[in-house]
């Protein structure tokens, strides 16, 4: 917890009216009682009416005043709350985009989700009321004892005895709720998970009627964070009628000993009544507390969970620039200042993609998804990758958009380690159309200027003309200012697929990555994309990774995976002749004269 004050600090100057305000609203709060008894010793038992109006009178504008500063305390915490919660959203939305893959699969989007929302309202609500009650409740705490004591030392016993009791049962409390608390949390992440992967994957558990299985899955998810929630409140439900009680026997033990005293005339009826009210205030100053300390658990729990995410630091950074950085790996030693050999390296060569000897692990796999792969991309040729599912093609890709780092080996783009790039820099270089065709809800336009934001209209129409997607984008009501729902639903998949293909064209990179992404498309419409990339990209890198042989067999290189390793590379030609495993993909596929 301690880790939000920081994020407090800016505003120190409401926090610090809150404090005055509610100072001054707690010491109106004490002073009453005194009224209070000053009228009826003092006015109603001398039947003095102008004092009774007079005191009555400043009594109601001690409780306007007291009132005025309450409602001003509460506006500026509950301001100061959601602008303290919005700044910490938006530290972690910023912080949870530096991720790489890796922490994304670690944390789980559904958790990440929950965090962003669920959490950090928990931490909002928990901040409101600590800015009233911190305060309020102290004051009111040790003010209340003071004047009880200054009201009447003797019957102020009463209150030795009572702290001490209620200490207990809140200790007792809470000690019990604090883990079931912590576990709600975790379990409105399984929920948030279930309910997700059910409306994501909608049109998949339809066809295969799975939707009772899925509500079951629901069921036992929601079921599980009732039970949870149900146990955690039912300790909770005990704790205020258990103050209610001490409570209640407090007044009736200051009734029964101070109607002993008044009897003796050692006391004040009005003594009596204003002590009763201070005992009452510091009782409900220790309830509010205990209700501060209902709600502690559980932003505790969500604050850790904040700064969990906010304290990984993301495997994958930028090098310090002022580091070795932007060397060239074949001239290691060269001394030029490292930007301008930056910009040498990419003037010489435009996109150049190699693998030296890489290898890589996913954290917690048993067995490597690549090993010792090592091959040459070049600028202005068709580089095809090829492979049964699972030998590792995507794991590639990711590796030379630095989506993850390498276990062991290099990759190098214009002759220079990935990991040496700034991010930014070096996927400013590539065009990537992912496995997975995504589209964002906005129009036709918006998405493909994803790809640049300052693309002009022609470079976006010809973006599309390349991708083969004008046809269907002219037949669409509204043509290229056609909305595209959430998750791209309203197109189909070849659509999606050609719009991400345009995406990424419209960025005219060095190098351009296509991953399996002509596998939505027909035979006719796959061999007019990749005429038409020749014609208009000849000069990038062009790395098409696919499963069709007839999609990889022009290409200048075709590397073979196989279980994570190269099996063969060369072209199709020298593929036939000594690459066992690529004839068996082409015999698996291709028909006798085809292969001829
Ligand atoms: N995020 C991940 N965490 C752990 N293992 C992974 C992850 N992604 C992939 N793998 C594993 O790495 C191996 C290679 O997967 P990859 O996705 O690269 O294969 P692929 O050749 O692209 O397959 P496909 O053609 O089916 O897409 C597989 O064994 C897979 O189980």
């Amino acid at each position: 917890m301690k880790n939000l004050f920081p994020y407090l600090k800016p505003y120190r100057f409401s926090v610090f009216l809150i404090v005055v305000f509610i100072f001054l609203q707690s010491l109106l709060n004490l002073y009453l009682p005194q009224l209070m008894a000053h009228i009826v010793d003092q006015g109603v038992f001398t039947e003095n009416i102008g004092y009774i109006w007079r005191v009555g009178g400043l009594m109601l504008i001690v409780s306007i005043a007291a009132v005025v500063f309450s409602v001003a305390a509460g506006f500026l915490s509950s301001r100061t709350a959601a602008r303290f919660s919005k700044v910490l959203r938006g530290n972690l939305f910023s912080h949870v985009e530096t991720f790489s893959l890796h922490e994304f699969d670690e944390f789980g989007t559904a958790s990440l989700i929950t965090r962003a929302t669920n959490d950090i309202t928990q931490v909002q609500q928990m901040v409101t009321m600590m800015l009233r009650m911190m305060i309020m409740a102290p004051l009111n705490f040790i003010g209340g004892v003071i004047m009880a004591f200054y009201t009447n030392a003797h019957l102020s016993l009463v209150v030795v005895v009572l702290i001490p009791i209620i200490a207990l049962i809140i200790w007792a409390i809470f000690s019990k709720a604090a883990a079931l608390f912590k576990a709600m949390q975790q379990k409105i992440d399984v929920l948030n998970r279930v309910l997700r992967e059910n409306l994501t994957g909608i049109r998949v558990v339809r066809s295969f009627n799975r939707t009772d299985y899925e509500l079951d899955r629901f069921d036992r998810a929601n079921f599980d964070l009732t039970n949870t929630t149900t146990r955690a409140q039912k300790i909770m439900a005990g704790l205020m009628p258990i103050l209610m009680l001490v409570m209640n026997v407090s007044t009736l033990a200051i009734i029964w000993f101070g109607g002993i005293r008044i009897n003796n005339e050692q006391m004040q009826v009005g003594s009596l009544i204003a002590f009763t009210q201070y005992v009452l205030q510091l009782l409900f100053s220790i309830m509010m507390v205990s209700t501060m300390f209902f709600m502690i658990p559980r932003a505790s729990a969500a604050a850790n969970r904040i700064f969990e995410v906010l304290r990984t630091t993301p495997e994958i950074r930028d090098l310090d620039q002022s580091s070795d950085s932007f060397k060239r790996e074949d001239t290691p030693h060269r001394e030029e200042d490292s930007k301008e050999e930056h910009a040498l390296a990419a003037d010489e060569e435009r996109g150049k993609v190699e693998f030296r000897n890489v290898s890589f692990s996913y954290p917690g796999a048993e067995k490597p998804a690549l090993e010792d792969i090592s091959f040459t991309a070049e600028p202005g040729q068709v580089t095809a990758i090829i492979g049964g599912t699972g030998s590792g093609k995507s794991t590639m890709i990711s590796l030379i958009s630095r989506f993850y780092d390498v276990t062991e080996g290099s990759v190098l783009v214009d002759g220079v380690d990935v990991r040496e790039y700034p991010q930014v820099d070096l996927r400013s270089k590539i065009g990537l159309v992912p496995q997975r065709a995504i589209l964002f809800t906005g129009s036709i336009a918006d998405n493909v200027r994803f790809g640049k934001e300052d693309a002009t209209d022609d470079e976006i129409r010809h973006a599309v003309e390349i991708a083969q997607a004008s046809e269907f984008i002219s037949e669409m009501k509204d043509g290229f200012e056609s909305l595209i729902d959430q998750g791209g639903t309203n197109v189909s998949g070849g659509q999606k697929q050609r719009l991400s293909i345009a995406r990424a064209l419209v960025r005219q990179s060095q190098i351009y990555i296509f991953d399996d992404s002509f596998s939505a498309l027909d035979f006719k419409t796959d061999a007019k994309l990749r005429s038409a990339l020749k014609e208009h990209v000849s000069g990038s890198t062009v790395i098409i990774v696919a499963q069709r042989v007839t999609t990889v067999m022009d290409a200048d290189l075709i590397v073979v995976l196989e279980e994570g390793r190269i099996s063969g590379a060369g072209t199709h030609r020298q593929l036939l002749e000594d690459c066992p495993v690529y004839r068996e993909i082409v015999a698996s596929q291709l028909s006798e004269e085809e292969i001829a």
